[in-house]
């Protein structure tokens, strides 16, 4: 078998084993763009041929930016359109693309990879541990009254009032627009958004350009709510559609807590639809708490979102931010890349030094663990209750949760 990068002549082979590979027909062009494919990046393309040269596997990679804990931007491979035919399955073929993959990231001088699975138990032989996690609120909108908030109540034991609707609750404006006509607004949004938030990708203006991904980058019908300061800047969006009944939100992106919640005002107040469904909020997000009956909030497909992969330890963890100072032994296995590493993270003032070291120590690891605790959405000591990460000390576990806690839960809900 022979794994090779792509050329722009391969790409309707490409395209087609993908397809093949994931039991869909070939697509008819969208009028306007939208194929996601059309964001793929050729040389980062690659297929697996037979010994007579007949295509049987794909793998890629788009070009983003992560926002580490503490803001860091740095680059990142997002792993994509992975698939083997189902002819040719469970012969090895996905592990020679990926030991390929991790091959050229690394060449590439890359120290993080990222993918978002479609079934759990494939990456993490390959180093992958999920980092970020995501639900959906499905909200009764007969009961969606928002109650007003505490914090500023003098006497703190007032009845919660409930404000949905109440003019002038929030500050800014929105205006509904329809997605031709929101011009950069939404780019421009996204883009500010995701630098401050830990566990967020840049969406490449190439994918806005290109109607690449779903809504609401892509050409699909959607509403979208546009928020804007009392300047009249466009600080917050929300895409949503309605449909028997139900209105469904794709994605709320708001500059801050109270932007966001501006929008889902907006939204919980819409008439003749009986529940809002908001995609994609994040663990322990604030909007359940701010219903005023907390049951009339429903959580469910909770799930892992972004898994992570560490390609080079040392590079990785000086490049986030940390909380607290501390000193931590970590003894990391890499078991798909022959690789084995023991590292002194210590951390002053918010940054590390990680050196090889010979020290005893305080936590060993699989690299994939590490990956799940990267981005600060899995605490170290789940982990060891889990029996995946052996703590070698009482204290190991605690002086980890502090060390890799982040303030803001890492969250990303680009789909690619
Ligand atoms: C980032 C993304 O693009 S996610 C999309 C992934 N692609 C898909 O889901 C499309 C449908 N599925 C497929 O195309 C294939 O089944 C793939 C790509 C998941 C696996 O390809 P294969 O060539 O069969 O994998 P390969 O033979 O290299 O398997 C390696 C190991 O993973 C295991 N494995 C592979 N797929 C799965 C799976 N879906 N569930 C559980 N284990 C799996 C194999 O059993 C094997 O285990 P072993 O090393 O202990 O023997």
């Amino acid at each position: 078998m022979e794994i090779r990068s792509t050329t722009d002549e391969d790409r309707d082979v490409f395209v087609d084993t993908v397809h093949a590979a994931f039991g869909h027909f070939p697509e008819t062009p969208v009028d306007g763009g939208g194929l996601w494919w059309s964001a793929l990046e050729t040389d980062r393309c690659l297929l697996a041929l037979t010994a007579d040269g007949k295509p049987v596997g794909t793998a890629s990679a788009y070009s983003f930016e992560l926002t580490l804990p503490g803001g860091a931007l740095v680059p990142v491979s997002g792993v994509t359109s992975v698939g083997v035919l189902p002819s040719h399955r469970r012969r090895g073929v996905l592990s020679a693309m990926m030991r390929r993959q991790l091959g050229d990231l690394k060449a590439r001088g890359e120290f993080l990879s990222v993918l978002l699975a479609s079934e759990a138990p494939i990456y993490g032989r390959y180093g992958y541990g999920p980092a970020t996690y995501t639900g959906r609120l499905t909200v009764q909108r007969h009961r969606a009254a928002l109650a007003a908030p505490r914090a500023d109540d003098a006497a703190g034991a007032q009845d919660v009032r409930a404000t949905r609707g109440a003019p002038g609750a929030d500050a800014g404006t929105i205006e509904i627009l329809r997605r031709a006509e929101c011009g950069e607004i939404l780019e421009q949004v996204y883009d500010r958004y995701r630098r401050t938030q830990p566990g967020a990708l840049s969406r490449p203006h190439r994918w806005w350009e290109l109607r690449a991904g779903q809504p609401p980058i892509s050409p699909a019908p959607r509403y979208i709510a546009v928020h804007r300061d009392d300047d009249g800047v466009p600080d917050g969006y929300a895409s949503y559609a309605i449909e028997s009944g139900a209105l469904t939100v794709d994605e709320t992106i708001a500059g801050d807590d109270a932007v966001f919640t501006a929008l889902a005002r907006f939204l919980l107040g819409h008439d003749l639809v009986s529940r809002v469904v908001f995609k994609h909020v994040p663990p322990q997000h604030p909007l359940r708490w701010q219903l005023a009956d907390f049951r009339a909030g429903e959580v469910s497909n909770d799930t892992d979102w972004l898994w992570v992969r560490l390609l080079d330890v040392p590079g990785a963890l000086t490049a986030r931010a940390w909380p607290v100072d501390g000193e931590l032994v970590l003894d990391v296995r890499d078991p798909f890349l022959g690789d084995h590493g023991r590292y002194a993270l210590t951390v002053r003032d918010g940054k590390a030094d990680c050196a090889p070291t010979d020290r005893a120590p305080d936590l060993s690891l699989d690299v994939r663990d590490l990956g799940s605790l990267y981005l600060g959405g899995t605490a170290p000591s789940t982990l060891v209750r889990a029996g995946h990460i052996r703590a070698h000390h009482p204290s190991a576990a605690a002086l980890a949760d502090a060390l890799f806690r982040t303030d803001l839960s890492p969250h990303c809900l680009h789909w690619f």
